[in-house]
């Protein structure tokens, strides 16, 4: 995996140099590094590593809180400094399709982890060596990372970059979004604290 190509964005959280990542000069969905203009690489650097939600991200669904997560977490990058890794791992890795059908499957009674199991999945088909690629690439030696998923905080440990911190990034629940939050929960053991 290499840098395709880069440019600065300024954007309503402060302005970021945007790096696409991937093996293929013509990419259609590369991976992305958002690298805020405040970041200090002597320092550990607040990093989020963010999977693709369309439905969240860009149009606003409630049936998730990514979109809420992502806009929280390039509001800290934009002031602080940081980097946001945006993994283009749709779905938990099954692609929007898939996921639009794992939607369906849900509203017939079944949870995020059987959903995914019907459709013939593991119930998330993530793996995060790539964000710790474009680490290693970007010479990022200690970061501080904005999680509540176990699996990230493993991923980043087994790797050559130090974990020094890890910050949650609890969204309040909705109504919309209570099945999905406590799956996440009872079944990811993500560290939701209490709200
Ligand atoms: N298969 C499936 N994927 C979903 C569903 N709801 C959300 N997703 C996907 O779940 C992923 C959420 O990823 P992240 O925002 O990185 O969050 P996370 O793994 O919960 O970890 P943190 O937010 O870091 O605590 C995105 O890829 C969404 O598209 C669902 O019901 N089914
Ligand atoms: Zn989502």
């Amino acid at each position: 995996m290499k840098i395709l190509s880069q440019a600065s964005i300024p954007t309503d959280y402060g302005d970021f140099k945007v790096i696409a990542f991937g093996d293929h000069e013509d990419e259609y969905s590369p991976h992305l590094a958002l690298v805020s203009t405040k970041t200090n690489m002597d320092k550990p650097v607040l990093v989020r590593i963010h999977s693709e939600c369309l439905t969240g991200d860009t149009f606003g669904s409630h049936r998730c809180e990514c979109g809420e997560q992502l806009s929280a977490s390039l509001e800290r990058i934009g002031a602080e400094g940081g980097i946001l890794i945006y993994l283009r791992q749709e779905g938990r890795g099954i692609g929007l399709v898939n996921k639009l059908k794992a939607y369906m499957l849900q509203d017939e009674g079944l949870d995020t982890v059987e959903a995914n199991v019907h459709l013939g999945f593991d119930p998330d088909e993530r793996h995060y060596d790539v964000a710790v690629q474009i680490l290693e690439k970007l010479d990022v030696r200690e970061i501080t990372l904005l999680t509540n998923n176990p699996e990230k905080v493993e991923a980043i440990r087994e790797s050559s970059v130090k974990l020094v911190h890890r910050e949650p990034l609890i969204i309040p629940i909705r109504e919309s979004n209570q099945g999905y939050m406590k799956t996440k929960e009872d079944y990811f053991g993500h560290l939701l604290d209490h709200q």
